[in-house]
């Protein structure tokens, strides 16, 4: 069933609300924290039980606690109920560098099993879960492991963040191309204005709605935290 969410006046964003979700992005940096927060949040303000995931995260910052990520920390915060830090982010390391890179560094290897306990853990408590990807979809887990393996295992619905920046065609379309290929849903895409200089920043959009075989599921603003426009952005 597709229910649409109502995040600001007169907004909506429509996502099946039986489903968990992973967010990928068209890079790092796309804004795949901040849609993931904003989604969370969207979830609570409409009294739904939903927690955030970061199963892999590099670069983090060593504290008396262990290693704690930005990212898992922003989802965690935006969480009800808010998680443990390992149950959120299970695979924590410090240099800011390709996971498998960083995992081997340190003598690791990261697998499937502790992400898909961490989630079940997740799940049983808060109902739905919602969980970041690193990097964009093709960044590697380890030697025999994908990101597309870790949707596949949890069966999660894809949301991709587009940046919004000269060059996300290309990233956008390929990442599309790359999710249904690899067997996965694409639920749909979220346009982020990361960049509020962008020219033909419409033109960019309609180039994708003409192409991605997903919907545009929503916008965020540049500087925004609550999804807009989605309604004038319909055909
Ligand atoms: N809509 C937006 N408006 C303004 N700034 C944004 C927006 N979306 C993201 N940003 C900023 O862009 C940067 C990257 O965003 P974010 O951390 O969400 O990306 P990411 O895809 O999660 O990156 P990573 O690969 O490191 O996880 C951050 O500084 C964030 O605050
Ligand atoms: C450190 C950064 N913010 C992310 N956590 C890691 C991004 C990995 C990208 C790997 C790649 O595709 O080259
Ligand atoms: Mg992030």
């Amino acid at each position: 069933m597709t229910t649409p969410i109502d995040f600001t006046p007169g907004s909506t964003v429509a996502v099946d609300m039986g489903r968990d979700l992973f967010v990928t992005g068209t890079d790092t940096g796309a804004g795949k924290t901040h849609v993931a927060v904003a989604l969370l949040g969207a979830l609570r303000a409409r009294g739904q039980r939903a927690s955030g995931m970061k199963p892999v995260a590099s670069g983090c910052m060593r504290t008396a606690e262990g290693l704690r990520n930005e990212d898992a920390l922003a989802l965690i915060a935006a969480s009800d109920p808010a998680p443990a830090y390992a149950t959120c982010n299970p695979y924590a390391f410090e240099p800011p560098i390709a996971p498998h890179l960083a995992a081997h560094a340190v003598a690791r290897r990261i697998e499937l099993a502790p992400i898909r306990t961490a989630f079940e853990q997740l799940r049983a408590r808060a109902g739905r879960v919602v969980v970041e990807g690193v990097g964009g979809w093709m960044a590697p887990l380890s030697d025999g492991l994908m990101q597309a393996d870790l949707v596949r295992d949890l069966d999660l619905d894809v949301v991709l963040v587009v940046g919004l920046r000269l060059g996300c065609l290309n990233h956008a379309l390929l990442s599309a191309r790359a999710i249904a290929g690899d067997g996965c849903r694409l639920a749909g895409w979220i346009a982020n204005h990361i960049d509020p200089a962008m020219a033909a920043v419409d033109d960019n959009i309609a180039t994708l709605r003409a192409r991605i075989d997903a919907p545009l599921l929503g916008q965020l603003a540049y500087g925004g935290t609550g999804f807009v426009a989605i309604d004038a952005a319909a055909p």
